[in-house]
C-alpha cells in the first residue's frame, strides 16, 4: 500500500518530500489520511515549514495555501535550512537518541538543500557527531528518519547510503601512497582501471596534490593529509559528504587556510555537505547555512549573518561571540529600561508595556563611550544619553581598544572601541563616562526551556 502511495504521488506530483511525508502518515495511521490530489493541485511548504496545498479555484477539495497537512506537526521555522521541496540533499526528521539514561538527541529535524554546504555548530557534547553518525548509518536512531536525496535511508546499511565521511583524525592507510589512498574506494567497487586512474588524477588536481601522488601519509603535513582524506571521500562520487571537525587537529593558521580552500573547493564540486564544528568562526566562514545544536536540540537555523544579527535564544546570542549581559526592568514604547534609563530597542515587535525582568544582550562593538556632554564654544552645552559607567581598565588590541567598565549597579561590561576613538577621548582608568548602546537583544529572563523567546 505504501508503495502504491509512493508511486501514485511520485507519478502525479514528482515530489519526493511529500511522498515521504505521506508514507509516514500512512504507516502510522494505517489508512489514507488525505485524498489523492488532482494533478492541478500544487504542494509545497510555507515560510514556517508547514506543508501547504494550493487547489485550483474550482477544486472540490478543501484547502488552500497555508493549510497544514502533516499529522506529525510542521517542521518549525527554526528547523528549516532552505526552501524548496524537490531540492533537498539531506533530511533528518525528529531524531532521538539515548545512550543509557543520557538523551544525546532530542527531536532533531533539519534539511540540507541539494548542493549546499551546511555547518552543524554546537558546543562539545551537543550531539553533532551523533547526528552525523546517524546520517552515515554508523549509529541507529531510537526514533526518527534520515532521507538522502529523496530516498528514505533510515535503515539502509552504511555502504549503500552513498555517503563520504571525513573525520577529524585522518584515517589514511599508512602503507598506501596518496594515489592508492584516493583510489581505495573505487578499487573496492571494482571500477575499471582506466576509470580509476582518470578519477584519481582529477581529484589529485582538485586537492592540489598532484606532485605528492606517490608519497606516503607520513611524508605529508597535517593539512595535506586532510586534503587526501577529502579526495578519498569524494572519489566514489558520494551523494552527500559528511565532515566531522575535519580541521580540528590542525594548528590555527593551517585551519584558516583549509577553511578558505574548502569553501572554494565546494563552490567547484557542489556536493551536498554537512560540516560539523564547535568553532563559530569556522562555521560562519565555510557554511552557506548553519544549524545550531545545544543539548541535543536544534536552537536555530539560518545563514550566518542572520544568526548573528537575529539570534533566536539567549544561548545562540551567547554562543556566537563576545556579548555583555544586563538586566532589563520593563519595556515601554519600544524602549527597554536598563540601568534606570529608557534605552531604544532595535525592533518594532517589542510589546509596548511588557514587564521584565529581561535579559538584555549587547555586543562590545555595539557600545559607544561618550563624555557626559559637550560645549559648542557659544555657551551651549549638549548632554549625551546613556548608561553611567566608570572606566576600570584599557587593553590595547591592535585595531581597537578593549575598555572594561563598571555600571552604576555594579555590572561589569566591556566595550570594543576603535583606536582612533580612544585617541580622541583619551580615556583613563577611574574616569566616569556614558555608554550608549545600539542593537540591544532582549529576551524574557525565564522563558520556558527551548522555546525561542526572542522578543526584539
Ligand atoms: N557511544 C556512546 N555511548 C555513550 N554516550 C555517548 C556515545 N556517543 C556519544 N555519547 C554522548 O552523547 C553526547 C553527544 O555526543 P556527540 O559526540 O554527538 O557530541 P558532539 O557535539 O559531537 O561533541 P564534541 O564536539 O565534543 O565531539 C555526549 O555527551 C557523549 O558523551
Amino acid at each position: 500500500m505504501t508503495m502504491w502511495w509512493q508511486r501514485t504521488l511520485k507519478g502525479r506530483l514528482g515530489c519526493r518530500s511529500i511522498v515521504a511525508d505521506a508514507e509516514t502518515r500512512f504507516n502510522r495511521k494505517g489508512s489514507t489520511l488525505f485524498p489523492a490530489p488532482s494533478p492541478r493541485v500544487e504542494w509545497g511548504r510555507d515560510a514556517v515549514g508547514r506543508f501547504w496545498r494550493q487547489d485550483p479555484p474550482d477544486s472540490p477539495l478543501v484547502g488552500s495555501i497555508g493549510t497544514p497537512v502533516s499529522m506529525r506537526g510542521p517542521i518549525a521555522a527554526t528547523e528549516r535550512v532552505g526552501a524548496g521541496v524537490d531540492d533537498v540533499g539531506i533530511v533528518v526528521r525528529h531524531l532521538r537518541k539515548r545512550f543509557g539514561d543520557y538523551v544525546a538527541l532530542d527531536d532533531v529535524s533539519f534539511e540540507v538543500p541539494d548542493g549546499q554546504l551546511v555547518g552543524l555548530l554546537g558546543p562539545s557534547g551537543s550531539g553533532k557527531s551523533t547526528v552525523l553518525r546517524i546520517i552515515a548509518g554508523l549509529e541507529a536512531p531510537d526514533f526518527g528518519t534520515v532521507e538522502l536525496t529523496g530516498e528514505d535511508a533510515t535503515t539502509l546499511p552504511t555502504r549503500q547510503r552513498g555517503v563520504g565521511f571525513v573525520f577529524q583524525h585522518y584515517a589514511l592507510f599508512r602503507h598506501m601512497t596518496v594515489r592508492q589512498n584516493i583510489a581505495f574506494g573505487l578499487e573496492v567497487k571494482k571500477c575499471p582501471r582506466t576509470e580509476i586512474k582518470k578519477r584519481v588524477d582529477e581529484l589529485l588536481d582538485l586537492v592540489q596534490l598532484t606532485p605528492h601522488a606517490e608519497r606516503y601519509p607520513s611524508q605529508l603535513s597535517g593539512g595535506q593529509r586532510q586534503r587526501v582524506a577529502l579526495a578519498r571521500a569524494l572519489a566514489p562520487r558520494p551523494r552527500v559528504l559528511l565532515l566531522d571537525e575535519p580541521f580540528g587537529a590542525l594548528d590555527a593558521k593551517v585551519r584558516e587556510e583549509l577553511r578558505a580552500w574548502l569553501r572554494k573547493l565546494h563552490d567547484e564540486v557542489h556536493v551536498t555537505s554537512l560540516f560539523v564544528t564547535h568553532d563559530q568562526q569556522e562555521a560562519f566562514e565555510v557554511a552557506d547555512q548553519v544549524v545550531i545544536l545545544h543539548q541535543g536540540r536544534v536552537e536555530q537555523i539560518g545563514p550566518p549573518q542572520e544568526l548573528y544579527e537575529r539570534p533566536a535564544t539567549p544561548f545562540v546570542t551567547e554562543f556566537l561571540g563576545a556579548v555583555n549581559l544586563l538586566r532589563g526592568e520593563a519595556i515601554r514604547n519600544g524602549r527597554v529600561m536598563v540601568q534606570g534609563v529608557p534605552t531604544p530597542a532595535s525592533d518594532p515587535l517589542v510589546p509596548s508595556d511588557a514587564i521584565g525582568p529581561f535579559k538584555v544582550y549587547v555586543r562590545p562593538h555595539d557600545l559607544e563611550i561618550n563624555r557626559f556632554g559637550y560645549a559648542d564654544g557659544l555657551g551651549n552645552v549638549t548632554l549625551n544619553e546613556g548608561w553611567r559607567a566608570r572606566v576600570l581598565k584599557l587593553v590595547p588590541m591592535g585595531s581597537h581598544v578593549r575598555v572594561e567598565l563598571v555600571l552604576a549597579d555594579g555590572t561589569w561590561i566591556h566595550v570594543q572601541t576603535p583606536r582612533e576613538r580612544q585617541a580622541e577621548l583619551r580615556l583613563a582608568p577611574g574616569e566616569d563616562v556614558l555608554v550608549t548602546p545600539r542593537n540591544l537583544k532582549v529576551f524574557y529572563e525565564s522563558a520556558p526551556a527551548h522555546v525561542p523567546d526572542y522578543v526584539i
